[in-house]
């Protein structure tokens, strides 16, 4: 077994070090942020994942620690984060879990970087920046590993994924499948170039967010031709070479949203992939223009959002589009009351004129989100929106719903409603 130094401790570090150490591996976990040390150490987890507890307790109990410095090891392993910030990689925590280790690094250790990156950061950008120990790439390992886990199914899938590992040198190669193969069921697939694998990671969460696109302009149009657009991408998909995903308010969380514009840090040949970024962005105009339509006006309406998490029984918020269509809501209204436009009075801005839009969610607990309670939210609201498919939601009583709204109309975006059931209780449904 062998000391691996894991350099980010958030939603894929803290796992993946769990994992190792359940592996054997003396494992170190390593973060820039104190107060998250202190918080795991006390057994007390940012990361809302199925399993996730037990998985870390009996790692802590073993031979997972945590560190407030890099320490040497056989492996380091980078899961820091790769935002995209002016419609660039934001590559600097990269660099800087790079300088760090190579203030420890030794001849033949192995480092690999797991955070998705533009094509070819490990080659260009992180082996420079670990050269500055004074070796060279070929004296130390390096290569690229791209994590795929699902949120939501992280502990299962960082074993029975498949894993793509680009290494620079067939040494790279060798060691990078020496510590996953102590863990992962899935195949190791092994390429000899870093950048190929890197370019793999983003092609998965491009067809993802390309294809989602397509699932919602087929809803849309399916709408004109006053069709069930879930019942026809169902019927599409029973042929063996369709897979159509699902519609919806749109993409968020913090991969597929900005995965695809990774790929144009060195190209710019992108077309269909930012058509697409743009068609899964507009759902939030769709849904309010659904509701436009159901309500005649939504000026001086109460809306109630019913989900803000990014995607069902999660309790992450990032790139929420049920965020996303509470400020569509909002600049809906002022737009159309700003001086100037259709239906302003006459001198301009109408203060008086505004949306009320409440926000629920069961599972997110950020408090500057002034998240109301369910009741709260559909108390003597105009209108519903499934914004998130949590399994509580689907569960809703559709008579308790339509008692508390003042309204008839529920938008439901992700489809999980039984309609007949709403309808039967007077409820307008109108799905996505
Ligand atoms: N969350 C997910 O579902 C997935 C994320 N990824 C990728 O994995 C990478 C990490 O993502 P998350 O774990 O979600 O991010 P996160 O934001 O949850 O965690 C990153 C951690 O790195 C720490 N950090 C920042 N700079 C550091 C440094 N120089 N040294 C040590 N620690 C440092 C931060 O304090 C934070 O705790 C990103 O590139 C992301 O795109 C890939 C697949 C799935
Ligand atoms: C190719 C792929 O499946 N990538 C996964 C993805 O995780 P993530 O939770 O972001 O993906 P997701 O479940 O597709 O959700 C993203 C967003 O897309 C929406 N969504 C998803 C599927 C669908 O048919 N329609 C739809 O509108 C969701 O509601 C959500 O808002 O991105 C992760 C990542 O790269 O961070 C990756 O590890 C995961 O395996």
């Amino acid at each position: 077994m062998s000391s691996v130094c894991v350099h980010g401790l958030g939603y894929i570090g803290l796992p993946t070090a769990a994992v190792l150490a359940e592996a054997g591996h003396d494992v170190f976990g390593y973060d820039v942020d104190v107060e998250l040390l202190d918080a795991i150490e006390r057994g007390e987890l940012h990361v809302d994942e199925p399993g996730l507890d037990d998985v870390i307790a009996s790692a802590l109990d073993g031979s997972l620690s945590v560190t407030r410095e890099v320490v040497p090891a056989d492996y380091h392993l980078i899961c820091v984060p790769t935002p995209l910030e002016d419609g660039r990689a934001e590559l600097s925590y990269v660099e800087a879990a790079g300088e760090a280790v190579a203030a420890e690094l030794r001849p033949d250790d192995t480092v690999i970087l797991e955070s998705t990156v533009p094509p070819g950061t490990t080659v260009e950008v992180l082996g420079p920046v670990l050269e500055r120990s004074g070796l060279d790439v070929g004296e130390f390992s390096l290569a690229y590993s791209p994590e795929t886990v699902l949120p939501g199914n992280v502990i299962a899938e960082l074993h029975d994924n498949d894993r793509a590992i680009g290494g620079v040198d067939a040494a790279s190669v060798e060691a990078a499948v020496a510590l996953y193969g102590s863990f992962v069921e899935g195949e190791l697939r092994t390429m000899s170039d870093p950048t190929l694998a890197e370019f793999v990671k983003l092609l998965q969460n491009t067809y993802r967010d390309v294809n989602i696109a397509l699932a919602n302009e087929v809803a849309m149009i399916a709408a004109d031709y006053d069709l069930d657009s879930r019942e026809a991408i169902a019927l599409a998909n029973h042929h063996p070479r369709v897979d159509l995903h699902q519609p919806g308010p749109g993409v968020g969380g913090h991969c597929i949203p900005i995965d695809p514009l990774f790929l144009g840090q060195g190209s710019d040949r992108l077309d269909l992939i930012e058509r697409a970024r743009a068609i899964n962005d507009g759902m939030a105009a769709y849904v309010t223009d659904l509701l436009e339509t159901e309500l005649g006006s939504i000026t001086d309406t109460s809306v109630a959002i019913l989900g803000v998490a990014y995607k069902g029984n999660v309790a992450d918020a990032r790139e929420s589009p049920g965020l996303r269509l509470a400020e569509t809501l909002q600049q809906r209204v002022r737009a159309t009351h700003a001086p100037g436009a259709e239906g302003a009075g006459v001198g301009g801005s109408d203060t008086d004129t505004e949306i009320d839009v409440r926000l629920h969610d069961p599972h997110v607990t950020d408090s500057h989100l002034a998240l109301e309670s369910l009741p709260d939210a559909l108390s003597g609201a105009d209108a519903a929106v499934i914004a998130t498919d949590h399994d509580e939601y689907a569960v809703l009583d559709p008579t308790e719903v339509a008692a508390q709204l003042d309204g008839d109309t529920v938008i439901d975006a992700k489809g999980i409603l039984d309609v007949a059931a709403w309808e039967a209780a007077g409820v307008t449904v109108v799905e996505l």
